[in-house]
């Protein structure tokens, strides 16, 4: 397994909004900073659940679309550079000897003085396609994730699922690939109307009210995908390159429940610190309660710097929590 020696001052465990700020709010405490997320993009519930929908109660925006909200958080964060680590899930998480804590991904082996839990309601999975024999194919022509539209360029792709994502995939797709066809078990999408609109002007091929029954494949590339009326007997047998599926996402605290912390109604016990019952781990955001918790963007905004300030004297007993203002801090 992989290990980074570099013992961090604070590491986030989460790159939700809360999970965000609160890197940003580490670099304002000069703290080196490192955040692991489960997903292969930053922004928690915003990105993967609602990026197109407008939010209308964060302080100073009367009005902000949910993606756009994490590219001003990502583009903040910028100006401190913390270590980034994508597609990690951390599954234990202990304090050594020395009072190090270690944490351990699916990957790789991490250091830090402190640790922040910004992990919403827990890691966020892709909701698998539930067939048979499926999961050998991810990875190679069955994705979950697109990084590289151009690798679709001249194939004939399956789009599967009826959401905002399904729906822009398809759209984005239709240019570079010789054809796509995209599949829905409901014969109205749930996606926005104007997407909807243009999707049916396209040349995407739309397949509904149809569901996918089973693959066709060598063990290393699925070849076609069989196709069968959600509510009737037929089926259609469709030829592909490549297939994506877009059937959200599912969280769960899994493996933070077996890290000692105290948890109630799933969220992780803190203080007006936010301090968890194990010194030096503070929670923030959606996962953590109190008496009065509101699970809301603005609170996980406050809660992000509190447990920053009190993490950084928890590190040196010598430094403040009352921070400085950021206006004495740049020109
Ligand atoms: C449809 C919808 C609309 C909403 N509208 C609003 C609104 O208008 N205003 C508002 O204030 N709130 C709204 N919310 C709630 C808001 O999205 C949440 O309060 C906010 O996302 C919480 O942010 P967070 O960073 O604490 O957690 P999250 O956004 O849940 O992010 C947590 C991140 O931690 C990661 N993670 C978890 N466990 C691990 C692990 N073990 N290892 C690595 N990574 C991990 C997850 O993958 C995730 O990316 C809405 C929610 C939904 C679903």
């Amino acid at each position: 397994m992989k290990e980074d020696k570099q013992i961090y001052d604070i590491t986030v465990i989460g790159g939700g909004p809360t999970g965000l700020f609160t890197a940003f709010y580490g670099g304002m405490r000069q703290a080196t900073v490192k955040i692991i997320e489960s997903l292969p993009h930053l922004g928690g519930q915003l990105t993967a659940l609602y990026p197109e929908k407008y939010i209308y109660d964060v302080a100073g925006f009367p009005k902000i679309r949910a993606k756009e909200l994490i590219d001003n958080l990502t583009e903040q964060l910028k100006r401190f550079k913390p270590t980034i680590c994508l597609e990690q899930s951390v599954q234990r998480l202990e304090k050594q000897e020395d009072g190090v804590f270690k944490l351990e991904t699916d990957q790789e082996i991490h250091y830090s003085k402190t640790v922040i839990i910004t992990a919403g309601n827990g890691a966020f999975q892709p909701r698998k396609l539930e067939i048979e024999h499926a999961e050998k194919y991810e990875g190679k022509n069955l994705h979950y994730f697109i990084n590289d539209l151009q690798s679709f360029k001249g194939k004939k792709v399956a789009v599967l699922g009826g959401g905002d994502s399904a729906v822009d995939w398809a759209l984005m797709l239709e240019p570079i690939a010789e054809k796509v066809t995209i599949i829905h078990r409901r014969d109205k999408f749930r996606a926005h109307e104007h997407s909807v609109e243009k999707l049916k002007q396209s040349s995407v091929e739309i397949v509904t009210p149809y569901v996918p029954k089973d693959i066709i494949g060598d063990g290393e590339k699925i070849s076609n995908v069989i196709l069968k009326e959600t509510k009737g007997e037929k089926t259609i047998t469709l030829d592909v390159d490549e297939v994506i599926v877009n059937y959200g996402f599912i969280s769960s605290l899994g493996p933070i429940k077996e890290w000692g912390l105290t948890i109630e109604k799933n969220s992780i016990k803190v203080n007006s610190k936010m301090e968890t019952n194990i010194p030096g781990i503070y929670a923030a955001g959606d996962i953590c309660t109190y008496d009065g918790k509101v699970k809301l963007i603005a609170t996980g905004f406050g809660e992000g710097p509190i447990a920053v300030n009190n993490a950084k004297t928890y590190i040196d007993p010598k430094a403040r929590v009352q921070p400085l203002h950021s206006t004495s801090m740049f020109n």
